[in-house]
């Protein structure tokens, strides 16, 4: 095996959603949709539910007008290759590299995304990172049903239609296990609900501000965690426990326990959603030319 000088990169992950970081400050690499499928090839790559490639956000034709804002720019790909707006816990995930190289904090930066810019706060002494999400769009205001299914494993519910950046469907099963196996995408009805597909969260009470998911990831498949999921699911439980902050003017926080740990979702009085979680850079190397061809 070859390897190509100077495509170096990390692994990281938050919550055990886990990407590929690559360092290239100026955006000089062609990183393809096959790249980076085979990049996230968890048997012949180096494994990853998508990439994180941090880019100068000067650098970045899709970037450049948030340079004033947000010096990096986060191009999030799935692990199939496609492009996603934004992905919460890969925000975590990447604070902790722009940390670990020197770049960033501990303390405040903002970050550059598809879906635009996001706060990030890093805490002192390697603990957890919050990011500022910005407000769900409701498709509705009543609550679950929107005339939208979902089915899989023989079940169908309905979902609460969420956008935080990018779609997603949230059901409310009495058992994840329900969802069965996951290995195929859910069927989501009507499909034109979701022109650019869907992520899909399977939902359980916990107990009080306290909700547990699977997701089924648009472009990736199920995954152990998802940001951008859980705070979608944190404010369709909300409003389905009949909470809503910016009608109380009161801020409510969530536990949302995902497959690969816990995340805690604070939705506050001005509609504002915080999501504080870890993130771990866990291994660096070289990618070989083969990969990146
Ligand atoms: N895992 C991410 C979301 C990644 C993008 C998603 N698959 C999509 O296509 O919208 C998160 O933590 O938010």
């Amino acid at each position: 095996m070859t390897s190509a000088p100077g495509v170096p990169f990390l692994k990281g992950h938050g919550t055990e959603n886990d990407f590929v970081i690559i360092p290239d400050p100026d955006g000089t690499l062609d990183l393809s949709p096959e790249a980076v499928a085979r990049l996230c090839d968890r048997r012949a790559g180096i494994g990853g539910d998508g990439v994180l490639r941090v880019v100068r956000s000067a650098a970045h034709p899709e970037a450049r007008s948030m340079a004033a804002e947000a010096e990096w720019f986060m191009d999030y790909r799935n692990s199939d290759g496609s492009v996603a707006e934004m992905c919460g816990n890969g925000t975590r995930v990447f604070a902790r590299y722009l940390e670990r190289a020197g770049l960033a904090g501990p303390g405040d930066l903002a970050i550059a995304t598809r879906a635009g810019v996001r706060k990030i706060h890093i805490a002192k002494d390697g603990g957890g990172i919050t990011t500022g999400m910005g407000t769900a769009e409701l498709a509705e205001p009543g609550g679950e049903g929107d005339g939208i299914t979902v089915s899989v494993a023989g079940h169908t519910w309905p979902v609460r239609k969420v956008g935080m950046g990018n779609p997603h469907a949230v059901a409310f099963v009495s058992d994840l296990a329900d969802a069965g196996p996951l290995l195929e995408s859910p069927e989501v009805r009507p499909a034109a609900a979701y022109p650019d597909g869907v992520n899909v969260e399977f939902v359980v009470p916990r107990g009080p501000r306290h909700v547990a998911l699977r997701v089924h990831e648009r472009g990736a498949g199920e995954t152990r965690s998802c940001g951008t999921g859980a705070c979608a699911v944190m404010v369709a439980a909300a409003r389905r426990d009949g909470v809503d902050p910016r009608r109380d003017g009161v801020a409510v926080t969530y536990t949302v326990d995902v497959p690969g740990g816990r995340l805690e979702i604070t939705e506050r009085a001005d509609g504002e959603i915080e999501m504080t979680g870890p993130a771990e850079i866990v291994a660096e190397g070289t990618i070989a030319s083969e990969l990146l061809a």
